[in-house]
């Protein structure tokens, strides 16, 4: 989400005002929001409840509004919520003074390869990357041969360390486990006879898909096994992808899967083949890149006002501010340019959108009126929930010793196949956390974190499962 403080149509026309003054805004000016994802609709929504009277114009290039529902704190930084696809008449309704504007200023893909359909006569995929989708898409995907190319000697390296990653490598191939509740969330779609919908024709650019995006999605390939066959190619990148009749004329032959014979693999019929840098050498059905997210700011770039961080985000300062005066950024477009607290950095994240979406709002509320407002506590620890291989994750504060250099202690707690505790320390005191499997610790080691106690005298007892460290900390 990006924001700017003028009413228009086209983001062409945002004519940035004059740098931040003492003096207050013209109220009449109003807000316009660029994004309907999780970030710019919480935004939208927080300035209609801080400021009625002010017209707020949400610009989105989807028809798919989405919001946060069931909000609950689990604790200080920690949050659980839902979401829910909203249509812009809703959200209308619900916030007088929003007006949604369905416009784009940029083209994008569309779905013409659409996943499912080559999911379905799939017999063997490479994923590219060891990011969050790459984690998902591998426990996903069934009845189809994996090759997982990533570049670390570890499975999920944006999220795990080492131990966390053969805590679950067993689960590669041991097949899902039983989900364990039903599904809450909504799914999300699009129709083009959506009357919200763009017009036909128009490449409608969704935002990001966020935690459902593959509930409701067959992932099952061509073979008839559910069993996963997955094979990690540890510390390579793909060098080349090639055609068959590129891969013919090389003259070589492709590597089998791991684990088969020549008799036994089918045939060298692949549509696609990828030489990795280890040399090996795979044919496939088709290469999913799965390798990190752009920030989508090409309508911002032909003003050279605006600073962008080397990751491609709009740099903001810490009121969400960017360098162009009146013009704020929240979310996946931002980059978070502030000094950050000790324990809290910027993942692209769908809990970070909605806080930075809401803590934008108060800011440009506050500027507006000439008032001073204090950096939102959630930026104080970094903390994130989620799932993967269907086990529940909690990751606090430096969860992988990020930054730490080499002067850190680590305590670890590990039960085959059910849990995986693991905390930071520095000095004696908290810096981060990774729980995995229904601990039950995260509050107290969010606390912990947050009130920098010196934790020297405790030693291993910290993790030790007969003591209650609830109470122990009470
Ligand atoms: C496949 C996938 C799975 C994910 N899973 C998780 C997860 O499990 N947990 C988690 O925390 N996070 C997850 N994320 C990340 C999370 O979804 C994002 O961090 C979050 O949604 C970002 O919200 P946002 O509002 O900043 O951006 P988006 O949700 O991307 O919204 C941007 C909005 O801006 C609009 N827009 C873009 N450019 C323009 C333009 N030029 N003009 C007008 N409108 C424009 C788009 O249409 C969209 O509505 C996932 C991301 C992906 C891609
Ligand atoms: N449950 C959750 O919380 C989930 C969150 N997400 C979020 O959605 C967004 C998109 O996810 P995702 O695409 O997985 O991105 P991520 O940023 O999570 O991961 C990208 C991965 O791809 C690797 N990579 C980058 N470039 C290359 C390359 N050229 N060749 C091989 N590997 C490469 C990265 O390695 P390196 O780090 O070394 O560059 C990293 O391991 C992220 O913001 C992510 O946090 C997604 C799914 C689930």
């Amino acid at each position: 989400m990006a924001a700017s403080r003028e009413v228009c149509e086209k983001v062409e026309d945002i004519a940035p005002l004059p740098p931040r003054s003492d003096q207050r805004r013209d109220r009449t000016a109003g807000f316009v929001i660029v994004g309907g994802g999780i970030a710019g609709v919480t935004c939208a929504e927080q300035l209609s409840a801080l400021s009625p009277d002010d017209p707020v114009t949400l610009l989105s290039a989807s028809p798919l509004i989405k919001s946060v529902t069931n909000f609950r704190q689990v604790g200080r930084a920690l949050e659980e919520f839902d979401v829910e696809e909203k249509t812009t008449g809703a959200l209308q309704k619900a916030c007088p003074n929003v007006r949604v504007v369905h416009t784009q200023v940029r083209a994008a893909d569309t779905d013409k390869h659409h996943f499912q359909q080559k999911m379905a006569n799939a017999r063997r995929v490479v994923i590219v990357g060891n990011g969050g989708i790459a984690l998902e898409l591998v426990y996903e995907i069934e009845g189809c041969e994996v090759i997982w190319a990533i570049k670390d000697d570890s499975i999920g390296n944006t999220f795990f360390d080492r131990g966390a990653a053969e805590f679950f490598l067993p689960h590669l191939t041991a097949g899902k486990c039983e989900e364990n509740k039903p599904l809450k969330r909504l799914k999300y779609t699009v129709t083009e006879s959506s009357s919200d919908s763009p017009k036909k024709g128009d490449t409608a650019m969704g935002g990001a898909l966020g935690p459902d995006w593959k509930d409701g999605w067959r992932m099952k390939g061509k073979h008839d096994q559910a069993a996963h066959r997955v094979q990690v190619e540890y510390q390579c990148e793909v060098q080349e992808v090639l055609t068959r009749e590129e891969f013919t004329r090389t003259g070589q032959t492709a590597e089998c899967f791991p684990g088969t014979s020549r008799a036994e693999e089918q045939n060298d019929d692949w549509p696609v083949y990828v030489l990795l840098t280890n040399k090996r050498l795979y044919g496939c059905d088709f290469v999913v890149s799965a390798t990190g997210v752009v920030p989508s700011t090409g309508p911002f770039l032909h003003n050279d006002q605006f600073s962008v961080a080397p990751d491609g985000g709009l740099r903001v300062d810490d009121h969400m501010h960017t360098s162009v005066p009146d013009v704020y950024a929240a979310g996946d477009v931002c980059t978070a340019s502030w000094e950050p607290a000790p324990q809290w950095f910027q993942m692209r994240l769908w809990s970070q959108a909605r806080q930075m979406g809401s803590y934008a709002a108060k800011c440009m509320v506050a500027d507006r009126d000439g008032e001073d407002i204090d950096m939102d506590f959630c930026f104080e620890l970094f903390a994130h929930v989620t799932k993967f291989f269907n086990y529940k994750i909690v990751l606090l504060g430096r969860y992988n010793a990020q930054g730490l250099g080499k002067d850190y202690e680590l305590l670890l707690r590990c039960t085959k196949g059910l849990e995986y505790v693991k905390v930071v320390l520095q000095a004696g005191r908290m810096q981060g956390a990774v729980l995995i499997g229904d601990t039950d610790l995260e509050e107290t080691f969010e606390n912990l974190i947050v009130n920098g106690m010196d934790l020297s005298p405790y030693g291993e007892d910290l993790l030790d499962p007969n003591i209650d460290i609830e109470d122990y900390f009470d």
